[in-house]
């Protein structure tokens, strides 16, 4: 027998329905907000009839005005993640949005628009974000000459003011060769984001460098993340370097493996300090990954026996 509501609900409330309908389907309401958004991400490479699966269903949603550094051993799947993101590569499944740009199905005209508005990059190579032959300034106009967003006197004074604010002013007449890494890669930052992209993705941009430089161009990007709200996602190998972000997810085998997420806490002084907790991450499937430590002090293997606890999940050798 059905059932007929005395007080149907007005629109409004239907909206909220169907929204909250929508977010479960997706699997809740956040991965419908993101500005990022990776479901069930799969990317496999076919070499000479191998296939390599470096991305196993990948679940990843980054905040709108988020900075947010993504760490992982070597060939755990970060570069394959960033090159997808930054409309580089295709992935083979999944899904994979950034704000209304849907990557995997998007036109190549759309995919160039995308490239030249959408997003910023900075790479690992000094020399693969400058060109040798012009100074900063000019490197930094040249994106806003080709996109016309800015030309002539206009697109100088907006390149000055970003090397300013990403503290290389001084290096505004310098060619790349007059720089220092450092100094190289920061004029890179403000180069990324010289048509005022959503976006800025960044791949090891301290790889080439020392600790205190490195620490410097990082300082870079979160000028930029909170000077213009861009979302900054940068790849690192360096966990020194993602412990100035609050919040770092750890790769493994194609995967998020966990998360840090740092909050700020009133001490008992009446100051604050930095708090950082960690967390597994759960898939929509409900899978996580138990880290290698708790794994190996316990000598778990094969199988294991999980009891539901009123607060918790028991994990015990099988
Ligand atoms: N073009 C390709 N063809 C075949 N396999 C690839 C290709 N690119 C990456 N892979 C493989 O996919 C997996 C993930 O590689 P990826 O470069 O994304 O890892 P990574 O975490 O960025 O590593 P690194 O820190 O060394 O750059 C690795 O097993 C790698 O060998």
């Amino acid at each position: 027998m059905s059932t007929v509501e005395l007080n149907p609900p007005d629109l409004a409330t239907l909206q909220a329905r169907a929204a909250q309908r929508a977010a479960d389907r997706a699997g809740g309401a956040d991965r419908l907000r993101g500005h990022l958004v990776c479901d069930g991400l799969v990317r496999i490479y076919k070499t000479e009839g191998v296939e390599v699966v470096a991305l196993q269903g990948l679940d990843l949603v980054v905040d709108r005005g988020e900075l947010l550094a993504i760490v992982g051993a070597s060939g755990s799947g970060k570069s394959t993640l960033l090159n997808i993101l930054s409309g580089l590569d295709v992935p083979t499944a999944g899904i994979a949005r950034v704000g209304d740009y849907d990557l995997l199905t998007m036109s190549a005209r759309r995919r160039l628009k995308y490239r030249r508005h959408m997003v910023g990059f900075v790479w690992q190579q000094t020399g693969r974000n400058l060109l040798p032959y012009l100074t900063a300034q000019e490197n930094v106009a040249i994106p806003m000459r080709l996109a016309g967003t800015r030309s002539g006197r206009a697109a100088r004074r907006r390149a000055r003011e970003l090397l300013d604010m990403v503290g290389v002013g001084y290096c505004a007449g310098r060619r790349p060769d007059q720089m220092s890494g450092g100094e190289q890669q920061r004029c890179a930052v403000a180069l990324a984001v010289a048509n005022d992209p959503e976006v800025l993705f960044a791949d090891e941009p301290t790889g080439e460098l020392d600790e205190s430089t490195a620490t410097e161009v990082f300082g870079a990007l979160r000028t930029i993340n909170a000077e213009l709200g861009v979302t900054v996602v940068v790849v690192t190998h360096d966990h020194n370097v993602s412990g100035q972000v609050r919040r770092t997810v750890a790769m493994r085998d194609g995967r998020l493996a966990t998360e840090v997420r740092r909050t700020a806490r009133q001490t008992l002084d009446g100051g604050t300090e930095l708090v950082a907790e960690e967390y597994a991450v759960l898939d929509r499937s409900g899978r996580m990954q138990l880290p290698a430590p708790f794994v190996e002090a316990l000598e778990l293997k094969d199988r294991v026996k999980l009891n539901l606890e009123p607060d918790h999940v028991e994990v015990r050798r099988g």
